[in-house]
């Protein structure tokens, strides 16, 4: 999402999957552009177990850099081809609802501020939406109970998202070739791994690629048909995975999670 030419492939590939009548949903992140901007106002750039430390200030920026440029950006390429895509955040009519999500260094709590756990997701707006043909382009921010605007990290909010609307698959692009097994002494890619494989990994994991592997795992557990981590550093791997491959299930490239017992398969 850094790069203007697989940007573009990226919009191009959503396009495609809905000609191909499939109703995609897109929930982007923006990491980079909004650490980019911190940087420039002299603010504070730090995570903690892949997640931003978001002070109420940061705030502010993650939510302008979200939905004021980001997803704009996004609508704007998917809409060259057509009327297609409609932005909105998690909050626009409650479509999400998060809590203050706490995170563990080392076994001890860390305040990390105003980063949320999706609670709740309504999702008729989207529903609504794809019923009338359109992309709805997501950006991981979510008002709490509480009527605090959280920062949500955009993988937590796309499998939160998937959830509740039933998807067959949840997909998320990054800028490695998968899961690596041994990260960071070798790149061999875990290519396929079930759910409980996956949650005995999970405690080893760290950085951005444990908020991504939590999603989805909470996917599949959660009545999600499979979640699939993509290299998005090649240009149409979302829609190689998607509608690519002998059989018209993915190609095989990357991370693929299943759930622990994938319907139709027979135990022996
Ligand atoms: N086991 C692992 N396999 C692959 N990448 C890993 C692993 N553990 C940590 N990482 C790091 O996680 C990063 C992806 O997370 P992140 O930067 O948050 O991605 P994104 O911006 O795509 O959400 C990789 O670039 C890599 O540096
Ligand atoms: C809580 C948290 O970390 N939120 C993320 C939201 C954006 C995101 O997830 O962007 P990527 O997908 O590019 O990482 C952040 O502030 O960077």
């Amino acid at each position: 999402m850094v790069d203007e030419r697989l940007k573009r492939a990226f919009a191009e590939d959503v396009v495609e999957m809905r000609r191909a009548g499939l109703h995609p949903v897109v929930v982007h992140g923006g990491g980079p552009q909004i650490s980019a901007l911190l940087d420039r106002l002299d603010l504070e750039v730090r995570f903690e177990a892949g997640l931003r430390v978001t002070t109420p200030e940061i705030m502010d920026v993650v939510r302008m850099v979200l939905a004021g440029q980001v997803q704009r950006e996004l609508v704007g390429l998917i809409n060259r081809h057509g009327p297609l895509a409609v932005g909105l955040t998690g909050e626009d009519a409650h479509t999400m609802t998060a809590e203050r999500r706490p995170a563990w260094v080392n076994g001890e709590p860390v305040d990390i501020g105003l980063v949320g756990d999706v609670v709740d997701v309504n999702p008729e707006t989207v529903l609504a939406l794809l019923d009338r043909g359109r992309i709805p382009v997501v950006s991981p921010v979510a008002r709490g109970g509480d009527g605090q605007v959280y920062n949500v990290n955009a993988d937590l909010a796309a499998a939160a998202l998937a959830q509740a609307l039933g998807a067959e698959k949840l997909v998320v692009l990054t800028d490695v070739a998968g899961l690596y097994a041994n990260w960071p002494d070798s790149t061999e890619v875990i290519d396929r791994l079930t759910a409980a494989e996956l949650e005995v990994l999970l405690p080893g994991l760290v950085s951005g690629m444990l908020p991504k592997m939590q999603g989805c795992l909470r996917a599949v557990r959660e009545g999600v048909g499979s979640a699939h981590v993509l290299d998005g550093r090649e240009p149409h791997a979302l829609l190689r995975a998607v509608l690519g491959g002998p059989d018209g299930h993915g190609d095989g490239r990357g991370t693929t999670v299943v759930p622990d017992r994938e319907p139709g398969r027979v135990a022996t």
